[in-house]
């Protein structure tokens, strides 16, 4: 079976390096001339998968946007993964989870299992309990060929007083984040299966990422005041890994699927001025 990392990065060379998210926001959904309800919603993700289904390397749901509608919400959730893996992209669904061992198994069943409703090409997860609590998914993703992001320097700017203050070695949390991913990623090629978040928003933190392995999914881009440009400064010498990654930018272009289509083509042409060819 093919890993994560190998599909991920074929699929970058294919289709280009870009992952859209699906984030229905009321706002959007109000823009778009829809409802704030679960009709507004399934004919929102609809679109989004017509439009950038059969063209964007990973498409990244937002959870929270279909969990605020309770199990239905989640049912369209199911179905929006069903129709994006139909169409040919990834899916990265976005979900942020991290618990106790015993419990992360639980989430990783839910997420990487093929035989779950809610199976996906990858998660993301939070190293807050510890990267190690996180290895029942890590071991259940290389089982099945699905791939894990870790939370590292998130886009928000009351990341950093967590995530940039000093452990007990002097090393940052982020850096005990990104050394142990490039442990798990060791001698995987073209790209590893475990990935990282890196905002592109932080700037230069001096976060040595070279060593990492696995791919760099930088949110951030857009809506939050990151531009492609930023990459540069963020990744240094490891943006052949990175996935930049927008939602609200492309998102406020529809509902026209031809202008969604395009608003995606316009970030991917923007990333691809600043990325090394893959
Ligand atoms: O550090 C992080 C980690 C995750 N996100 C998520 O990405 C999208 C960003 O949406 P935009 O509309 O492009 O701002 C959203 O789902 C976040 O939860 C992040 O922004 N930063």
């Amino acid at each position: 079976m093919e890993s994560f990392g190998t599909r991920l990065h074929r699929a970058m060379v294919e289709r280009g390096p870009l992952c859209v998210g699906i984030d229905p926001h009321p706002g959007l959904l109000a823009r778009w001339g829809l409802a704030d309800d679960v009709q507004g919603l399934d004919r929102f993700t609809r679109t989004v998968v017509e439009a950038l289904g059969d063209r964007v390397a990973v498409v990244k749901p937002q959870s929270a946007f279909f969990e605020r509608f309770g199990s239905h919400g989640v049912a369209i959730l199911e179905s929006t993964i069903r129709q994006l893996r139909d169409a040919g992209s990834l899916v990265l669904l976005d979900v942020k989870r991290g618990d106790i061992g015993s419990t992360v198994s639980a989430y990783a069943s839910a997420y990487l299992d093929p035989s779950s409703p809610m199976y996906v090409d990858a998660v993301t997860a939070s190293p807050y309990l510890g990267v190690g609590s996180l290895a029942p998914m890590f071991e259940l993703a290389a089982e099945h060929g699905g791939g894990v992001f870790v939370l590292a320097l998130t886009s928000n700017p009351e990341g950093a007083s967590v995530q940039q203050a000093r452990a007990a070695d002097g090393r940052t949390v982020a850096q005990t984040v990104i050394d142990e991913i490039s442990q798990l990623n060791r001698g995987a090629t073209p790209l590893g299966s475990f990935g990282l978040v890196v905002g592109a928003t932080i700037g230069d933190t001096g976060h040595d990422l070279t060593g990492v392995g696995g791919p760099l999914l930088a949110p951030g881009l857009g809506a939050q005041g990151g531009g492609a440009a930023d990459l540069r400064t963020v990744f240094g010498a490891s943006l052949a890994s990175v996935l930049p990654s927008y939602s609200r930018e492309v998102l406020s272009a529809g509902p026209d699927v031809a202008t969604l289509r395009a608003a995606a083509d316009r970030v991917l042409a923007d990333c691809r001025a600043v990325l090394p060819a893959l």
